[in-house]
């Protein structure tokens, strides 16, 4: 089955915290229309810009785009970008039931709301490995005040201007900002607008059947934040993670990371004479935003009716062991185990840095700081345009014997390249991404990273330098879970293993868009060669 979406994008004055600002919407909404599919559908995206004077590409997270390496929607890496007025057709295959989502691809773009979820279920008749009456999504989402503008120039700027932590976070779109925070004019000289009744910022709810289960698909496409969320006073039960199904855990929180999609069980057992908050808090950063909160709302309970507690906080931002082992503790459903290759090919690993590049801060793998080319790869590789790119290879690893990953890099300063990594297509490859200290002393940050393209098994995670010889050996290859982001915790390094199995040129990145922004992706290109005509329609930018 075929479905079609028409989508207009542009910018429109929104409340989502309740503090007016440009977001930019399609069709109207920020978060954008669901898409909302069956296994095996073909979905077509005809998008037309109507921003006046900036670009667009859209990325369907978590869809592989087998066969469809130009529809991915990563500017530079699988397209030109959309030009105003211009109209672009993406068509793709939703080829696994799961939950996933999209969101803007280019810039920081991202940032100004420019997202929404993808539902994908079982064919008619087929069964879920677990039984639920009902079902809510959760699209979570970061919220800053400053324009995406400000926000990226300030971080191409010298002295460098970071964005800061978020002034709201959003549960499907909505999030309460203290209105009486903002200050009555803003620079230029105009009053801000900040309305606390506004109904765009009323908390969104789930309305409850006392004693029902529900299943609630949560997806994460913050711009910084890692995110705890918990339903108060219930236990939830993960069962999906990025598309895949889950050996049943039981939470009374869940960390989630950009990138990232979960389903979670959570049965309506509580007092039904009221509602519950559901929260989300940041960790693995210093919070310095307020708890952001969605309704619980238990039939036949008013649905805007507040809970009677105080949100619950969510657990210490900093306990990076708690989050190491709930991350640990998501394995592969029985039944639904994808066993990977005993071996792999190749291993590439990656030394997570922040650097100095001619003064501008800069994130770096392996000390080389990446930037994205004119001429999109999948269009200069099948074309042999070998002058669109650096042709030689990204490095496969670091000196670790003489790198301190505890400590500030020595030499702050790295080179910046779009030089990239060929991989022999259906080898397997091995990824250690190791973390280290940024270039401030006694800090290292979690990062969430995201593979396009395909799915990778995560064979496990560790704290301190990556050991070679005795880490592999602890390896997962049993039941480790498939996932397309998954994070690198502070000082520490995560084993992931893919098969390049699918033709085309993908990005592999942190998922924080200020951080991708400051060069923190590489791409891998396999099996190009193998691919037909790419469409005309992602062409028209540079060599192309
Ligand atoms: O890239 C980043 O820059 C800041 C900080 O390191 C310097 O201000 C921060 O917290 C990041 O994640």
């Amino acid at each position: 089955r075929v479905r079609h979406y028409k989508w207009e994008v542009k910018y429109e004055f929104h409340s989502p915290d309740c503090f007016e600002k440009l977001v930019i919407a399609i069709n109207g909404q920020s978060p954008g229309p669901s898409i909302v599919a069956e296994q095996g559908d073909t979905i077509v995206v005809e998008l037309t810009n109507r921003l006046l004077t900036e670009n667009i590409a859209i990325h369907w997270h978590g869809i592989r785009q087998i066969g469809t390496p130009w529809s991915d929607g990563t500017e530079g890496v699988t397209q030109c970008p959309i030009l105003p007025a211009q109209t672009h057709v993406y068509k793709f295959v939703v080829d696994r039931p799961g939950t996933y989502l999209y969101h803007a691809h280019y810039g920081m773009q991202r940032e100004a709301g420019l997202y929404g979820s993808i539902r994908v279920s079982l064919p008619k008749g087929a069964k879920e490995p677990f039984a639920y009456d009902g079902e809510h999504s959760l699209l979570l989402a970061d919220w800053w005040h400053r324009s995406t503008y400000e926000q990226s120039t300030g971080l191409s700027s010298k002295p460098f201007r970071w964005v800061g932590e978020p002034q709201s976070l959003l549960i499907q779109g909505r999030g309460s900002y203290n209105c009486s925070l903002v200050s009555g004019l803003n620079a230029a000289g105009t009053g801000s607008v900040c309305n606390a009744t506004n109904p765009q910022c009323s908390p969104h709810f789930m309305t409850v059947v006392p004693g029902k289960t529900y299943r609630i698909r949560i997806a994460s496409v913050t711009s910084l934040s890692a995110l705890n969320f918990q339903i108060e006073g219930h236990n939830m039960t993960i069962v999906e993670a990025d598309g895949h199904y889950v050996e049943p855990v039981v939470v009374q929180n869940l960390n989630i990371y950009s990138g990232e999609t979960y389903s979670v069980l959570v049965k309506a057992d509580r007092d039904p004479s009221r509602n519950y908050w559901a929260a989300v808090n940041v960790r693995a950063r210093k919070p310095e935003t307020p708890t952001g909160v969605a309704i619980f709302n238990y039939y036949p309970n008013h649905p805007k009716r507040r809970p009677p507690t105080i949100p619950p906080a969510g657990p210490v931002w900093n306990d990076t062991s708690y989050a190491i082992a709930q991350s640990q503790s998501i394995k592969a459903r029985a039944g639904f185990i994808h066993t990977p290759p005993s071996q792999s090919d190749r291993v590439i690993t990656l030394l997570n840095t922040q650097n100095l590049i001619d003064g501008f801060r800069r994130w770096s793998l392996n000390n080389v700081s990446f930037t994205l080319p004119h001429t999109p790869y999948l269009i200069a590789i099948h074309q042999n345009l070998t002058h669109a790119f650096n042709q030689t290879p990204a490095p496969d690893s670091y000196r670790a014997k003489e790198y301190d990953i505890f400590r500030p890099p020595p030499n702050p300063n790295a080179t910046q390249s779009d030089s990239i990594y060929r991989l022999r297509f259906n080898s397997t490859v091995d990824i250690i991404l190791q973390n280290a200290n940024t270039l401030n002393p006694n800090n290292s940050e979690t990062h969430p990273w995201h593979l396009h393209g395909h799915d990778f098994w995560v064979l496990g995670y560790g704290i301190g330098v990556f050991d070679p010889v005795n880490d592999p050996k602890k390896y997962n290859l049993v039941n480790p879970i498939m996932k397309n982001s998954a994070a690198v915790f502070p000082y520490g390094w995560t084993a992931l293993r893919f098969k390049a199995d699918n033709p085309g040129a993908w990005a592999f990145h942190c998922h924080i868009e200020a951080h991708f922004y400051m060069g923190m992706g590489v791409v891998f290109e396999s099996g190009v060669d193998r691919l037909g005509k790419l469409p005309d329609s992602i062409m028209g930018c540079g060599e192309s």
